[in-house]
């Protein structure tokens, strides 16, 4: 058979004219592409001699050689692999659309935008001629005795023949690398430093050595081992550049501590230790493998806007993308590792990504391990994942209120501060600790435990021993609304309007009491309302204080006062809905009041009004006029 000359099939003559023409960044990929190749032909050899004890090949170590030439201006990556046949020459380099192919070329104009993109994407051996005008390969299949050789300028046609490959089965992929003239983005891939890096970047932990002679230029020394001026030697050495280590994939009996820091600490650049580690192994329906940690402190831009979160994704070894955030849900974006998946291709786009089933199913089995880690983690060691709620936990709280699917999991790994306990505690644990008479859950929320720990509202769940849920991040808000019930209890807001915290005798002992003090302060309490009627819709007698003279509650269906406050720092400012004013009729001050001018009662109100704002952490609307009056009010007394 001589020489053949033949056309590439349409597709495959658009996507080497993108390659050619369109995509200038991100070249180096090429390399990935013909270093993955190489590597998955070494392991078809693997596959194949285990199940053949005849096959014939070289016997050569596997591996994979990088051999650039500066004079020549080429790069040869060459494998002792499985090779291919002619017709399988003719099959895979030319005639054939690759099953990628569309998909890629649906994505092409997305690329020829953004080409920052096309790390992304398993362009295949077609990326070489990104970088090479002409592309020679040389190949032999194990266990025949002649070899292919295939060539193309990349301009539509290819031409294939037969061949010798004297180091027997394998594949010789030979670049003549293009000149670049003047563009300064464009790297020499002739360079050591640069097919190092590159290797390092995207290779790193590929099974099989890829080797390099490096050469070395040093001085050369005297008999005394000082450098002679002038002189220098080269030496040259076979330096593999990858690390092999791709420690995700080891059984974690054969990996020592320091060694899973230090590929944490390589995939982070965090300096400490992670507190946590959690390798996963999937078998079955999807396979994978995770290794994830969970770092011992908050990133210094953890909570930047752009931060990138998400697992690094690797197909058979191969880098594909960081940052991976369809493979985690936001609420665990503290968490940091790997992802190993071999069944999908390198083909893969973020939008692939996100519709991709096989990713959810790995994205919602990573999401129950993980819960699992720290649910154990929980029981076994409280102190350390205290540790790691502390710093995350704000985070993970997201969860209830987006993930309804694992709502009922996230809310056992929830913990909240409290009245009861200096410690932290779980809503399993306050249920425990619940009162006889206590009917609901209470909580309250607020800008931090100082500020609820002092509020008026807890006055009366004080005196009767109820425990109060502190919760202090902005997330609690949404957080409490979502969960709602625990343990067929409901979730109580102490700041809203409807707290029954007395049993039925209490009730009505308390109603009588409440209605002879209305019409005791009947007339106070309709000046008061008339008062403050522009922010308050009711001032009644309250059954929640003790110590101090009032409060501000919010309907049942409000929002609170700090939900309020935190959706006009986030610019969404809603309509201010009108809030309840309870009294303390046992607080001398109202006493005090009811013997005062009309005049007299309509001042202190506001500053009452005023007050109650601040105990609740709200800003009060005139500052002035709120210091003016108590000025005033204090040359007033005699004390
Ligand atoms: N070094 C090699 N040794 C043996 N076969 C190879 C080698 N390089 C490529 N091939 C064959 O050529 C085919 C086409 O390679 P190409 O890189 O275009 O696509 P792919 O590797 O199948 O897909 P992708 O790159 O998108 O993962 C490969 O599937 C493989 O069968």
């Amino acid at each position: 058979m001589a020489k053949e000359t033949k056309q590439f099939q349409a597709e495959v003559k658009e996507i080497l004219d993108l390659m050619v023409h369109s995509l200038y960044s991100h070249r180096e990929i090429f390399l990935r592409e013909l270093v993955s190749n190489a590597s998955d032909a070494l392991d078809k050899l693997r596959f194949e001699e285990a199940a053949n004890s005849e096959l014939k090949t070289s016997g050569a170590e596997k591996h994979i050689r990088l051999t650039p030439n500066k004079d020549e201006k080429t790069l040869t990556i060459s494998d002792t692999g499985v090779g291919m046949s002619y017709d399988e020459v003719l099959e895979n380099l030319g005639t054939i659309a690759r099953s990628g192919t569309k998909e890629f070329l649906k994505k092409a104009k997305d690329l020829q935008d953004s080409p920052e993109l096309i790390g992304q994407f398993g362009v295949g051996f077609y990326s070489s001629f990104m970088v090479a005008d002409k592309v020679t390969v040389v190949t032999q299949k194990a266990g025949l005795d002649e070899a292919v050789i295939w060539e193309s300028t990349g301009d539509g046609s290819f031409s294939i023949d037969k061949t010798t490959r004297p180091e027997g089965n394998g594949t010789t992929i030979t670049l003549h690398l293009k000149d670049f003239g003047d563009d300064e983005s464009a790297q020499d891939f002739t360079d050591q430093w640069t097919l190092k890096s590159t290797i390092k970047k995207y290779s790193d932990f590929i099974d099989f050595p890829i080797k390099m002679e490096v050469v070395r230029e040093e001085p050369e020394l005297d008999k005394d081992d000082k450098p002679i001026e002038g002189k220098t030697k080269t030496t040259i050495e076979d330096e593999t550049l990858n690390s092999r280590k791709a420690v995700w994939l080891k059984d974690p009996s054969q990996v020592s501590e320091e060694e899973y820091n230090e590929f944490y600490k390589h995939v982070t650049h965090d300096w400490s230790e992670p507190t946590e580690r959690i390798y996963y192994k999937a078998e079955g329906a999807q396979e994978f493998t995770a290794l994830m940690f969970i770092p011992s402190q908050q990133p210094f831009d953890y909570n930047y806007r752009d931060t990138k979160w998400g697992l690094s994704l690797y197909v058979n070894r191969v880098f594909i993308m960081d940052n991976c955030e369809e493979l985690l849900p936001p609420y665990f974006r503290f968490v940091k590792g790997v992802i190993e998946a071999n069944d999908l291709s390198l083909n893969v786009s973020r939008e692939i990504l996100q519709k991709d089933r096989q990713i959810q199913a790995i994205k919602k089995a990573v999401v129950s391990k993980l819960i699992r880690s720290l649910k154990q983690m929980m029981s076994k060691d409280r102190e350390k994942y205290e540790g790691i709620w502390k710093n995350f936990g704000a985070t993970l709280k997201e969860g209830l209120a987006n993930d309804v699917g694992n709502k009922d999991k996230l809310q056992d790994l929830a913990l909240f501060h409290s009245n009861e306990t200096g410690a932290l505690t779980t809503l399993k644990e306050y249920v425990e600790r619940m009162k006889e008479k206590q009917k609901e859950i209470y909580y309250i929320t607020g800008e931090s435990i100082k500020q609820v720990e002092c509020s008026p509202y807890l006055e009366m769940l004080k005196e009767k021993g109820f425990e109060v849920l502190y919760c202090v991040d902005p997330v609690d808000e949404w957080v409490m609304q979502s969960i709602a019930k625990y343990d067929e209890k409901d979730l109580r807001s102490i700041t809203k309007e409807g707290l029954e915290l007395d049993d039925e005798d209490e009730k009505k002992a308390k109603e009588k009491e409440i209605k002879t003090k209305e019409k005791e302060y009947k007339g106070l309490i309709d000046t008061i309302q008339g008062a403050v009627a522009e922010n308050v819709k009711e001032v009644k007698i309250s059954p929640r204080l003790v110590d101090s003279p009032c409060c501000l509650v919010s309907g049942a269906y409000d929002p609170s006062a700090r939900m309020e406050r935190m959706m006009e720092a986030m610019g969404q400012s809603m309509p201010k809905s009108k809030r309840i004013m309870e009294i303390n009729p046992d607080h001398p001050v109202f006493a005090k009041m009811k013997g005062l001018t009309e005049d007299k009662q309509k001042v202190w109100a506001e500053i009452l009004y005023n007050q109650a704002l601040l105990t609740e952490g709200s800003p009060i609307e005139d500052p002035l006029k709120f210091s003016k009056q108590i000025a005033s009010l204090m040359t007033e007394t005699n004390a």
